[in-house]
């Protein structure tokens, strides 16, 4: 079930269709053409073959079927509808049939640069591209395979995982920084702080350190002060070989080693201090 979201998502009729209004098309349009003029010497090369796959159109939202037909045809993946952020289990299931959970709302003018939750935007524009590379694919299904069986508790760990490459991963590549995760891609703002921004911590990212990664904190509703940048995308290929058992005893070495310090101030509480 979804978590708490102020945005109310679209349901889409019995053919899957989802009748957006003009405002949430203009929104889309808008952000779209926004992040085309950007994302050129931004997003990885991998990224931008598998956009031009998609052919997504720029003045309106595109329906669910139109991004999975494409989909379908290069690594067998399908777009799921779902209301919002969606609980692990359903989560990690999806992952691992090759569904692809997109939130069916669209973010309002008020946050167009950055907001705290996945959009349509964010998953379409920001991750579908690199559904179409196989090495994303596998990586992501795998990944939710290896979530499946998994406690609460090494769930918070492998989320880790995902968010520092799937969401919010970058490449350090021969021709400067790029970026792949999709987190990055589909906010404008965090596009230009994550690949210039000084005070931005960005660490390597190998088979070989996939403790850190479960080690550091992160939270959702700010731009990331720390990046693990991989140098292409097919080296999740390396991360995908790990046995689910193995995966899963780094998940209790880095329970038993404890947390990085956290690079963000702690969450103001809710209740006025
Ligand atoms: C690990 C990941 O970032 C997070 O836990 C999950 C939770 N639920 C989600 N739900 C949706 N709709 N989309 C997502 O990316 C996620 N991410
Ligand atoms: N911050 C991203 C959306 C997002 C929120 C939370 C997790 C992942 C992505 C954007 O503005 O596009
Ligand atoms: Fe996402």
């Amino acid at each position: 079930m979804a978590k708490a979201t102020k945005y109310v998502s679209r349901v889409p009729d019995e053919q899957g269709i989802i009748d957006w209004s003009e405002e949430e098309n203009k929104v889309w349009q808008e952000l779209i053409q926004r992040q085309l003029a950007c994302i050129k010497g931004t997003a990885c090369d991998e990224y931008l073959e598998g956009l031009e796959k998609l052919k997504l159109p720029t003045e309106r939202i595109p329906q669910l079927d139109e991004v999975s037909s494409v989909l379908k045809k290069t690594t067998g993946w399908v777009c799921e509808p779902v209301p919002a952020l969606i609980g692990f289990g359903e989560f990690f299931k999806l992952l691992s049939e090759k569904k692809f959970p997109v939130a069916t709302f669209i973010r309002s003018r008020e946050e167009f640069d950055y907001l705290q939750e996945p959009d349509i935007f964010h998953e379409i524009f920001g991750h579908c591209p690199l559904l179409t590379n196989p090495s994303f694919a596998n990586y992501t299904e795998a990944y939710g395979k290896m979530g499946l069986n998994a406690s609460k508790e090494q769930r918070v760990f492998l989320a880790r995982l995902y968010w520092f490459t799937v969401e919010f991963g970058l490449l350090d590549t021969s021709e400067g920084l790029r970026v792949y995760g999709g987190g990055i891609i589909s906010s404008p703002s965090e596009t230009k702080y994550a690949l210039h921004d000084q005070n931005v911590e960005r660490k390597t990212l190998t088979a070989d350190n996939i403790l850190d990664v479960l080690r550091t904190p992160y939270r959702i509703d700010i731009m990331q002060p720390v990046y693990y940048m991989l140098s292409k995308v097919s080296d999740l290929d390396e991360i995908r070989k790990y046995e689910v058992e193995d995966i899963m005893a780094l998940v209790e070495q880095a329970k038993s080693l404890g947390l990085f310090e956290a690079k963000f101030p702690p969450k103001e509480s809710k209740i006025a201090s």
